[in-house]
């Protein structure tokens, strides 16, 4: 297990990936966006072009050139509108089919890792929070290339265009330049103006809401303080709004610097147009050209830059973060090389088995070598932080030991496949789910095949004596859980608990059945009764002969006492295992506080 901090793949290796796995999800779509969106920007640049024609109809006189230039400058102007249109609207379709395709994607290679450790530590949750909030927004992301690569044809062509007048007309581009830097650097500013201010902002609306309204008017008026709540208003707003004012006026004045810089170099390109060579017509027509290809080029030059800035910072970011997850399940995705037994005949091992979260400093389980009988009820005790849930996990295999090994029936656990492993675990968790559908679907869900399966359902919900929380439902079963939602009810936390419990009981036949505190909500009666009949049922046949391995990890000891094995960890170690009887009769920490909670209950 890796403990350093991830570093995401190279920009190049990710746009790559970004692009065929888009060009996958919908191909002919993105293809026919892309070479529209690309095709918009040729007739809409040429616009020049056709002015150029028109002025040059004009001066030459004569109906037929005129209706021809006329016609060309139609047919770019209404082609450039269509085929923005038509790559808007395809581009938009795509966006939406890519979006579920690209979200599903992710989620699936998130669930794909057998282990949890990538949904727990801190640094690998930053970079998948970041995936997930962006994973429907790469989709709209290659809209965002082609429309860069658009804006960045335009430039081209249009500076073609000033140089097929003038060669030294292309130098107008370097005037153009500064305009958009300026114009980014203005939003940057007034931003950060308008940020610093956002408490003074909220300061005068406070002072102002206190002068204004009922609940602050009587203490307003008994204590005379009127004129100083306007004053004090007033200066809230002064901190606020002065600084903004500046920020804005000194953008604004650099704004008009740099466009006063390229209006003059644009007027002198125009002038040095107007008074080169050629004849009256060709000056006419090239004066026009200028002028018209001149006016767009910043406004290009400002869309190739915003829109390869949006491109830059959150496309490369999200599809370096998605190859990033690509090759962490990869990487984990490990050799599983043995099937998972039918039955236990042995049991499940901890051998030597050592385990530290990632970030921490010292080991939570530490060379821990503890055998489950096959067959047996188990139960884990210890105190808060001792790695009961540690050791559970890892027998879920959601992590990996960092030393020693699991084994099942004397397989290596990591050798047999998770997802077979899991389909033959059941139980609950500690901090367990809440579904919020339908009650029988939400019980369901513990064995999908059988959700729709109402007798299953019912069977379930009978084991895990949550058949008085479904009593209480108004539509039984068919019950919208959570009250958020139409028709829905609240769901108490015990209630919950019990959906929880029914939920882990769907599996008839699991290998190992996994109760992490499942009753911490119930009073020690129920748990107590609850837990008999987990232990009568894991005795029974079919379990029992199935080898199933039922593990509990309890604070209460009145329900551990009736494990076949108590396993006390203390300090990342077993401590002591035995039956209730060894363990009391030894003495030891098991006896201690076994005695603490006997007397407290008295
Ligand atoms: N995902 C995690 N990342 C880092 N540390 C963790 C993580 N989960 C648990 N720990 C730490 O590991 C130690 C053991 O936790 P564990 O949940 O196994 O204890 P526990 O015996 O089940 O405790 P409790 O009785 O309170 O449920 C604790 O110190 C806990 O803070």
């Amino acid at each position: 297990m890796s403990d350093s901090a991830p570093e995401l793949p190279s920009s190049l290796l990710s746009v790559g990936r970004a692009l065929r796995m888009g060009f996958r999800a919908e191909p002919l779509l993105l293809v026919t966006g892309g070479v529209l969106t690309l095709a918009a920007a040729v007739p809409d640049a040429l616009l020049a072009l056709g002015f150029k024609l028109l002025a040059e109809a004009v001066a030459l006189g004569g109906g037929g050139r005129l209706v021809a230039a006329g016609a060309l400058l139609a047919g770019l102007a209404v082609g450039s509108w269509l085929l923005s249109l038509a790559g808007e609207r395809i581009n938009l379709r795509f966006a939406e089919r890519a979006a579920v395709k690209i979200e599903s994607y992710v989620a699936r290679l998130q669930s794909s890792v057998a282990t949890i450790e990538h949904q727990e530590r801190s640094d690998h949750l930053d970079l998948l929070a970041v995936l997930r909030d962006h994973a429907g927004a790469l989709s709209q992301l290659y809209r965002s290339l082609f429309s860069t690569v658009g804006a960045v044809t335009r430039v081209l062509l249009t500076v073609g265009l000033l140089v097929s007048v003038r060669p030294l007309l292309g130098l107008l581009v370097v005037f153009a330049v500064p305009t958009v830097l300026v114009s980014i650097r203005r939003a940057a500013v007034e931003n950060r103006a308008e940020q610093g201010g956002a408490q003074d902002r909220r300061m005068a609306r406070h002072w102002f809401v206190l002068g204004s309204t009922a609940p602050a008017g009587k203490e307003v008026r008994v204590a005379g303080v009127q004129r100083r709540l306007r004053d004090g208003r007033r200066e809230a707003w002064d901190r606020a709004y002065v600084p903004l004012a500046r920020a804005r006026l000194v953008s604004t004045v650099w704004q008009s610097a740099v466009w006063a810089v390229f209006g003059a170099a644009f007027v002198a390109g125009v002038a040095y147009v107007a008074t080169g060579p050629g004849s009256p017509v060709a000056v006419a027509g090239s004066v026009t050209l200028a002028l018209a290809a001149g006016g767009r080029l910043s406004q290009y030059v400002g869309q190739t830059v915003t829109e390869s800035r949006f491109f830059r910072g959150i496309w490369l970011d999200a599809s370096r973060r998605l190859t990033w997850l690509e090759e962490y399940a990869a990487a984990r995705a490990g050799a599983a090389d043995l099937p998972v037994p039918a039955r236990l005949r042995q049991g499940v091992r901890f051998e030597d088995v050592g385990f530290t979260y990632p970030g921490s400093d010292g080991p939570v389980l530490d060379h821990v070598s503890v055998s489950l009988p096959a067959g047996s009820v188990v139960a884990v005790v210890g105190e808060n932080g001792a790695g009961k849930t540690t050791l559970v996990k890892l027998l879920c295999r959601f992590y990996e030991p960092a030393s020693g090994r699991v084994t099942v029936d004397g397989a290596d656990l990591a050798r047999l496949p998770p997802e077979e492993w899991r389909s033959r675990l059941a139980g609950t968790f500690q901090d367990f789910f809440r579904f919020e559908f339908q009650a029988g679907r939400a019980i369901g869900l513990g064995d999908l095949d059988r959700a729709g399966d109402l007798a299953a359902v019912g069977r379930a919900v009978e084991r895990a004596g949550a058949g008085d929380v479904v009593a209480t439902f108004p539509d039984g079963l068919a019950t919208q859980l959570g009250g958020t939602w139409r028709g829905g009810v609240e769901v108490s936390f015990g209630q919950w608990q019990k959906l929880a419990l029914a939920r882990g009981f769907m599996r008839d036949d699991p290998l190992v059945l996994v109760l992490d505190e499942p009753t911490a909500a119930l009073d020690a009666e129920s748990e107590h009764a609850l837990f008999e009949r987990y232990a009568a049922a894991a005795r029974a046949p079919g379990g029992r002969d199935g080898g199933r391995i039922t593990v509990l990890v309890s604070h209460r000891f009145s329900t551990v006492r009736m494990a076949d094995l108590i396993i006390v960890l203390d300090g990342a170690r077993v401590l002591e295992s035995g039956t209730h009887d060894e363990l009391m009769a030894d003495g030891g920490k098991y006896a201690e506080l076994y005695r603490i909670q006997q007397a407290s209950y008295r």
